[in-house]
C-alpha cells in the first residue's frame, strides 16, 4: 500500500536547491544577487559587470572588463554551417525555436562538451553569451528575407546586440535603456527555465542540451512568452481610452492578463517592473508616445483594481523594446540571451554539488487490472 505525501501543485514554495547565486527576498523587496541587490546594480554598473558576478563570483575592475569585453567580442562570429541551418528554417519558425535550435546547433563545435569543471563551463558561457546575439539577430533577418548583420568590434556588448538587430547605431540613452533591460533579465532565482535547466544538468548532461531545454521552458506565456503577448494586446488596444474596457473583457471571459502576477512576488509590485516603468518614462519623453506610457499606466491601476494583481517584469519591459524599435518576436530570445548568464551560474552550481533530481507521485489510477 503507497503511503500518500504531501503533493504541492506546481512545487510552489518547495525549496528545490541550496545556492550561492540568488534569492527573492519578497518581503524586503530586494533581489539578492549574490549579495547585490539587483535593482542597485542595474542602476549603477553593466551587463558585462553583472557577467563576471554571476559566473566568476565578483564585480570586476576596469581591466578585468576590458578583457572580458576582447573575449567575448572574439568570439562573436558563428560558424558559417550555423548560419546555413538558421537559414534554411521555415519563415515561420518562432524566434525562440530558431534560437532553440542555433544554441543545440552550436554543442557540435565544442571540443570538450562533456568537460564539466567550473573553468570549462565558465568558457563555454562566455563562448554562447558572445554569439547569442548573432543567432537572436540573424535568425530573425533570414526570416524577414534581409541579409545578415555582421557584429561589430567597436561596440561595447550591448550596443553590439542592439546593432545587430536593428541594423542602426544606436545612441547612447538607447544602449543605456537596452543594457538596463538585459541586466534585469540576467537572473532570477528558481524559475521554470532555470529548474529546467538543473534538472537536466543533474543527469550529468552537458550545458547546451541544458540550456536547450531552457529556452523551451521560457517560450511559454507564463513565463517568458508574456513579454510578446503584452505588447500585442498594448497595440491591439491602440490608445488609452480603450485598455481598460479590453482587460475587462478579458477578465470577463476568464483570460489572464499577461504581465501580471508572479508565483513569488503575488501580490506585489515586481521590483524590476518598477525600474522598467522608471526607464520607459524615460525614453517615452526622449522619443515622444506618451499615449503607451499612459496607457501602460492605466492597465496597472485596472488590474490592482479589479484583481489586486501587480506588474511583472515583462509588463513594462515590453514597452521598453518596443520604443527601442526591436521587432516583437525578438523579445523573449534577448530575455534568454540575457538568461544565459544566470542559467550557466546554475549549471555550474549543480555540477559542482549534483545529486540526480528524481521525485515521486501520488499514484490516483487503476490497480490489479490483467491483460
Ligand atoms: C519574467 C516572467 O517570466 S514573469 C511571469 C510572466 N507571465 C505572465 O505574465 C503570465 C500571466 N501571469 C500568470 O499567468 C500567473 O500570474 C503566473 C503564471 C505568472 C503565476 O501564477 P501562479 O502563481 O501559478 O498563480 P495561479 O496560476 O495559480 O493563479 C492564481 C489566481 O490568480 C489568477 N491570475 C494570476 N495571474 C493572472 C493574470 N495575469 N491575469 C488574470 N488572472 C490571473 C488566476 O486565474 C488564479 O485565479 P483563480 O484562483 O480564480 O483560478
Ligand atoms: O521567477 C520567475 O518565476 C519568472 C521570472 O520572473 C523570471 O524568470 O525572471
Amino acid at each position: 500500500m503507497q503511503t500518500e505525501k504531501q503533493y504541492i501543485p506546481g512545487l510552489e514554495g518547495v525549496i528545490a536547491c541550496e545556492t550561492n547565486i540568488s534569492y527573492l527576498d519578497v518581503e524586503n523587496e530586494e533581489i539578492v544577487i549574490r549579495g547585490y541587490d539587483l535593482i542597485e546594480l542595474a542602476k549603477n554598473v553593466k551587463y558585462v559587470d553583472i557577467i563576471t558576478l554571476l559566473l566568476d563570483g565578483y564585480l570586476p575592475e576596469n581591466e578585468q572588463r576590458k578583457e572580458l569585453e576582447s573575449q567575448l567580442q572574439k568570439e562573436y562570429q558563428l560558424p558559417e554551417n550555423i548560419l546555413s541551418i538558421l537559414k534554411l528554417l521555415p519563415s515561420k519558425t518562432h524566434s525562440m525555436d530558431a534560437l532553440r535550435t542555433g544554441i543545440s546547433a552550436l554543442a557540435g563545435y565544442e571540443d570538450d562538451l562533456e568537460d564539466r569543471s567550473q573553468n570549462s563551463t565558465r568558457d563555454k558561457a562566455i563562448r554562447l553569451l558572445a554569439k547569442v546575439p548573432n543567432i537572436v539577430a540573424n535568425s530573425y533577418h533570414a526570416k524577414v528575407n534581409q541579409p545578415f548583420i555582421e557584429p561589430r568590434q567597436d561596440l561595447s556588448y550591448s550596443a553590439n546586440f542592439l546593432y545587430m538587430i536593428t541594423g542602426k547605431t544606436p545612441s547612447e540613452s538607447e544602449v543605456e535603456a537596452f543594457d538596463q533591460l538585459l541586466m534585469v533579465y540576467s537572473e532570477h532565482e528558481m524559475p521554470n527555465s532555470t529548474f529546467a535547466a538543473r534538472v537536466i544538468t543533474s543527469t550529468q548532461a552537458d550545458i547546451y542540451g541544458a540550456l536547450t531545454g531552457a529556452v523551451a521552458s521560457l517560450k511559454g506565456t507564463l513565463h517568458g512568452g508574456a513579454n510578446e503577448a503584452v505588447m500585442k494586446m498594448l497595440l491591439e488596444a491602440e490608445t488609452k481610452d480603450k485598455i481598460e474596457p479590453m482587460i475587462l473583457e478579458k477578465l470577463a471571459n476568464k483570460e489572464r492578463i499577461m504581465g501580471f502576477g508572479h508565483r513569488v512576488y503575488m501580490r506585489k509590485m515586481d521590483p524590476r517592473a518598477l525600474l522598467m516603468k522608471e526607464a520607459l518614462l524615460k525614453l517615452v519623453e526622449e522619443k515622444g508616445n506618451r499615449e503607451l506610457y499612459d496607457m501602460c499606466v492605466i492597465g496597472e491601476e485596472v488590474m490592482k483594481r479589479e484583481k489586486g494583481l501587480y506588474p511583472n517584469l515583462d509588463y513594462y519591459a515590453a514597452p521598453v523594446y518596443y520604443l527601442l524599435d526591436i521587432p516583437i518576436d525578438l523579445y523573449t530570445p534577448i530575455f534568454l540571451s540575457s538568461r544565459i548568464v544566470g542559467i550557466s551560474a546554475h549549471v555550474d552550481e549543480q555540477n559542482q554539488n549534483n545529486r540526480l533530481f528524481r521525485p515521486r507521485v501520488n499514484y490516483l489510477g487503476p490497480r490489479n487490472l490483467h491483460p
